[in-house]
């Protein structure tokens, strides 16, 4: 199977599945008529292995480009959840030397155990890429970014599975940190 294919395929699960009108209240307070709940697609099961190789490719397509040797990736707990770890399995998958590791950033430190506020398999000795299922404004994804860094992590660039074109790509460019999306609202809208 082609990775065209990959792309097309899960393309049409956000759309049937994730893709929906009303009206909403967004994480910015903003209202829309639009939301997008990638959750259903990323945790579908055919839907998650699409997401872990279209990410995944697009991930080592930059990591390449910009000559780096990313470590691990991950994002603001929930969303980034699921892509997250779709994205390390297909690299492990794919018989990769050093597959990509995976880290959740949770949006507060936890107040027991080891009161950690990145869990997993965070590499602060390497690149790290910042994940997000959607950018709205952006601030979400600078949230993750915040907390990383205050661990010590260097954010490469964010991958993003749907940027919905209503600034966040701006907002997050312009604090310099590139911004990859598999998806923009008018493939899927
Ligand atoms: O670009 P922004 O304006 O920040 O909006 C996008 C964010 O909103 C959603 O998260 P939400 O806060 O709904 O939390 P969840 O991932 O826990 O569902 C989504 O998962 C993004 O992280
Ligand atoms: O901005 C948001 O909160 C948001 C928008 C969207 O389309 N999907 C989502 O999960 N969150």
């Amino acid at each position: 199977m082609s990775l065209e294919s990959d792309r097309a395929e899960l393309a049409q699960i956000l759309r049937t599945k994730s893709v929906k009108t009303g009206k909403f209240t967004l994480a910015s307070g903003k209202e829309s008529d639009l939301y997008v709940d990638c959750r259903v697609t990323t945790l579908d099961a055919r839907g998650a292995v699409l997401v872990g190789r279209v990410l995944h490719d697009l991930l080592r397509k930059e990591e390449t480009a910009r000559g780096l040797s990313i470590g691990s990736l991950g994002g603001l707990t929930m969303g980034a959840d699921p892509i997250t770890l779709a994205v390390a399995i297909s690299s492990s998958l794919a018989g990769e030397e050093k597959p990509v590791q995976a880290f959740v950033v949770r949006k507060e430190p936890k107040g027991h155990g080891r009161g950690k506020r990145i869990e997993g398999n965070f590499t602060p000795d390497q690149p790290v890429v910042v994940v997000d299922d959607v950018i709205t404004t952006g601030d979400s994804t600078l949230k993750a970014i915040q907390a990383i860094e205050e661990e010590g992590g260097k954010v490469a660039f964010a991958l993003i599975l749907v940027d919905r074109q209503e600034g966040g790509r701006q907002n997050i460019e312009s604090k310099g940190y590139p911004v990859v999306a598999a998806y923009t609202r008018a493939d899927l809208v």
